[in-house]
């Protein structure tokens, strides 16, 4: 409590919230023992004498905030919410802890992302400019290179934080890193157009929602220059084109194509407008504001061709989208076969449009879509569908081929822009990779799509504890270094239980799905059995309840599990599949392609032995489910993300409507709350990230060891490592030296870097002074009095050389590094030399040295 404020002065106000967090605010007014405050949310409040023991006085550094919340005084949560609420008033939207990047979504285009801003931010070191998303980009090339080690950006957050965005951000500056526009560089920005339309929607939360997850990989030569890319996607949201909630949209892409071609065009896929389209209008909204449709059209297309689509490729596509808008438009109506209730299509030219864009015979596709074939005692039965099995069947088809055509757009994306590694290479091609993947779901009613989200949070959120947390404390531990231990959140064990452990949920739902009988019911039956005493696992409070629940690191998520099988198996039926292979058009029939192996037996048993459903049912369904497969895909990307060095992008979103300028604190509390933030910000304010073997340490800034260190002669690494921290970082600095390794702070490691930055550019400086001197008077002498200089210069060892560098000697007094500059222009190629800018000079030097194995400009 403070007893008296004065005007001006920065205090916390407790009041009555969800979170019960104090809120930041400023003395306006004092006035007959009362105080006039006004807080973060610019609400103006009377505080009497005697309630003035809600208010609490505030450390400076987060009255005026801080760019980098370690170094808050206040280190607590208000401190934190504060610290973001009044940057982002003043739209600074980025905000460091250590290397880690809060960005809150500004909801409006912000002057941040010049090619001006590009430039300066290239070659920089975290905390010599603002915080901003380019320079963690940065910082990832610059650490791949200099650690010679592959990198990743592991960017998080809700629906709407903005994480799309940033990726996209981050890809432009990294693609443009070597400094060339290449073609590569261009293709790879111009996948963005095409993953959106087709991959992205209009939700509630965000009018440019990516319904998938997605890693982009970019490949870099051994000098560091952009050789290629591959994206992986994840887990595309299918039901979307079939179903859209109130005030959402389909897949960018039908309204863009729709607004987009020409008349001819739609006449000849027979298309209309939007609204003529059941699966368009599902939701009531086709338009978007902000996107324009019809020119987001030509850049898809323009996209395509940069990107190798052929027009036949261009072609197939637009003859599948309008297949299936017309295949919305297919309706069903009861009908009766001799005593059997089945259902027949309603008379309209929508099912014979469909054959046509399908190149498959009318009346196969009406049967397959009216009738299903099964087993009886080894023989095949067609049986009618009802009409609600009917509008199913002809959902899941829609669903089946729009999932095939988005991951074959995605393979032929990868076609265009990933070259597989040179032998010659080996090891030394690196990688920085982008994670873009949905955050945590938690909606009134969560289904196996969240569950899998879910778990891919989980294993997320364990990667980010294991490496801020876990393994840093183990190697303090290790290294003998004094550490007061930082509690955390450790998810593992509802990793375990939801993935990892024998009978985990993910392998029983998987296990009930491959089983015939096997229903939603029997499946939480098993779930409950199994788990039904865990405190991660929450069984259903009943026996008519079929919800239960998982405790995420994020919050307790209740699973409706109806469909819950379905959706895993994941199935067309028999007779898609192999009307699919009927159709003359061989597009449709390579994304109907499935593994290879099944592959081949599909088509080794149309061949051998016609339709044999049987063998054909089997094969089906020993594909893998859906959540197997995203399990695996999952475990791979854990494995590659293991390999690297993390960085992470922390994504807030201020509100819920989309607006600029609004900060809704209980909102962003959460988000912080349960990204782990303030565990985060303790351990990186107490701890050390950095850490460098003593001779890494060496070998880097071996230029910042001062002349007159007594450990200059002696070229012991550790002694040379001290005496550089101490002339550089100073001795009272918080670093810490451990039994093999330095433990040093973000900036210190910064500094140093800055620091070698800076000895070496004036190092090159005057190497290419030197030189360049030493060219010139050469060439002035041989001009005008033809003495004893030698014509080519290059390789030359002649005694008029040694008396032009004895000359230079007398004039610099600098021998030492005449002699040194000399040896360097002789076997220097001249374009190196006579570079028109320092940091060409240095890019040329650096190979130069590197090629040498000489280690530094000393
Ligand atoms: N840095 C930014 N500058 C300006 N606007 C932004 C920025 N970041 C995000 N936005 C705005 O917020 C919207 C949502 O951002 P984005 O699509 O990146 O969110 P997301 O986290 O990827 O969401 P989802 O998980 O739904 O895909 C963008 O379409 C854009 O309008």
């Amino acid at each position: 409590m403070i007893p008296v404020a004065a005007r001006g002065e920065h205090v916390w106000l407790e009041i009555p919230s969800d979170s019960r967090i104090p809120i930041g605010a400023v003395v306006k007014d004092t006035h007959n023992g009362q105080t006039l405050l006004e807080d973060d949310d610019g609400k103006e409040h009377w505080i009497s004498a005697r309630n003035m023991s809600s208010v609490h006085s505030m450390h400076p550094s987060s009255a005026q905030g801080v760019e980098d919340m370690i170094r808050l005084g206040d280190l607590n949560e208000a401190g934190i919410v504060h610290n973001l609420h009044i940057r982002y008033k003043q739209n600074d939207i980025y905000t460091y802890t250590g290397a880690i990047l809060v960005s809150v979504n500004p909801y409006e285009e912000l002057p941040l992302y010049h090619p001006e801003q590009i430039k300066s931010y290239r070659n920089k070191r975290i905390g010599q400019l603002p915080p901003h998303i380019f320079a963690l980009a940065d910082a990832c090339y610059f650490n791949m290179q200099r650690n010679k080690t592959d990198q990743c950006c592991v960017i998080s957050g809700e629906s709407g934080a903005g994480k799309t965005e940033s990726t996209k951000l981050m890809l432009q500056f990294i693609a443009s890193s070597s400094g060339q526009h290449s073609w590569i560089e261009q293709q790879i920005l111009e996948a963005n157009p095409i993953m959106e339309a087709f991959g992205n929607a209009k939700t509630i939360r965000n009018d440019n929602s990516s319904r998938f997850g997605k890693y982009i990989e970019i490949h870099f030569s051994k000098e560091n220059v952009i050789e290629g890319a591959r994206i992986e996607q994840f887990l595309l949201e299918k039901s979307r084109v079939c179903r859209q909630a109130i005030g959402e949209r389909n897949y960018h892409i039908f309204y863009c194509m729709l607004l987009g071609m020409s008349s001819e065009e739609k006449n000849q896929l027979k298309l209309g407008k939007s609204t003529d389209y059941k699966y368009l209008t599902m939701g009531n909204c086709t338009d978007c504001e902000g996107h324009n449709d019809a020119s987001e059209y030509t850049l898809v297309r323009s996209a395509m061709k940069i990107l190798l689509f052929s027009d036949q490729d261009v072609m197939d596509i637009k003859r599948l989208l309008a297949a299936m808008l017309h295949l919305g438009n297919v309706d069903f109506q009861s009908a009766m076969f001799g005593n059997i209730d089945g259902c027949d299509v309603s008379e309209s030219i929508h099912l014979s449009t469909v054959a046509t864009m399908l190149e498959v015979n009318l009346m196969e596709l009406k049967s397959c879509l009216t009738r299903h074939t099964i087993i009886v005692r080894g023989d095949s039965v067609s049986k009618p569908l009802s009409c609600s099995q009917a509008f199913d069947g002809r959902d899941a088809f829609t669903k089946g081929i729009y999932g095939r055509m988005f991951m074959w757009i995605v393979n032929k994306i990868n076609e265009a822009i990933f070259t597989p590694a040179s032998k010659d290479l080996g090891t030394e091609r690196r990688s920085i990779g982008l994670l873009d993947i949905f955050g945590f779901e938690h909606f009134n009613t969560n289904s196996f799509e969240q569950l899998c989200i879910n778990f891919a949070n989980e294993h997320l959120q364990q990667f980010f504890v294991r490496h801020i947390f876990k393994l840093e404390q183990e190697e303090y531990n290790a290294e003998k270094i004094p550490w007061q231990h930082i509690d955390f959140t450790d998810n593992q064990r509802a990793l375990d239980v939801i993935a990892l452990r024998p009978m985990n949920i993910i392998s029983l739902i998987d296990e009930e799905s491959k089983f015939p009988q096997g229903t939603d019911a029997t499946m939480l039956i098993k779930l409950n059995s199994i788990h039904g005493k865990s405190n991660i696992y929450i069984a259903p409070k009943s026996v008519h309840d079929t919800k239960f629940g998982v405790n995420h690191f994020a919050g307790l998520v209740y699973y409706e599990t109806e469909g819950f099988l379905d959706k895993n198996r994941d199935l067309l039926s028999t007779d898609l599949i192999l009307l699919m292979h009927s159709s003359t058009s061989k597009f449709l029939k390579q994304i109907f392609q499935v593994e290879k192996k099944s592959n081949t037996s599909i088509r080794g048993i149309i061949r051998n032995t016609g339709l044999n459903y049987q063998k054909i049912t089997d094969t089906n369904k020993s594909l893998h489910t859906l959540g197997g497969q995203f399990k695996q895909s999952l475990e791979q990307l854990m494995k590659i993300l293991g390999n690297c060095q993390p960085f992470f992008v922390r994504c807030l979103k201020p509100n819920e409507f989309k607006k600029p300028l609004v900060f809704d604190r209980e909102l962003c509390i959460r988000q912080l709350r349960y990204s782990g933030m303030m565990e985060t910000i303790r351990i990186r304010k107490a701890g050390y990230p950095i850490r460098y073997s003593f001779s890494d340490f060496f070998h880097r800034f071996r230029v910042l060891l001062p002349l007159n260190s007594p450990s200059r002669s002696k070229l012991d690494h550790l002694d040379c490592c001290m005496d550089i921290i101490r002339a550089v970082i100073g001795k009272d600095e918080d670093w810490k030296v451990g039994k093999t390794k330095l433990f040093l702070k973000d900036q210190h490691d910064s500094k140093l870097e800055v620091e070698r930055d800076i000895k070496i550019t004036s190092s090159a400086i005057l190497i290419q002074r030197v030189l360049r001197g030493f060219k010139d008077r050469g060439q002035y002498k041989y001009l005008t009095e033809d003495l004893f200089i030698p014509r080519k210069v290059t390789g030359t060892r002649g005694h008029s050389l040694r008396l032009e560098e004895r000359r230079f000697f007398h004039q610099h007094r600098r021998g030492f590094f005449t002699v040194r500059a000399v040896r360097i222009w002789n076997c220097l190629p001249e374009e190196v030399v006579m570079a028109n800018s320092v940091e060409g000079f240095k890019r040329g030097l650096d190979v130069f040295l590197e090629q040498n194995n000489i280690v530094s400009y000393n």
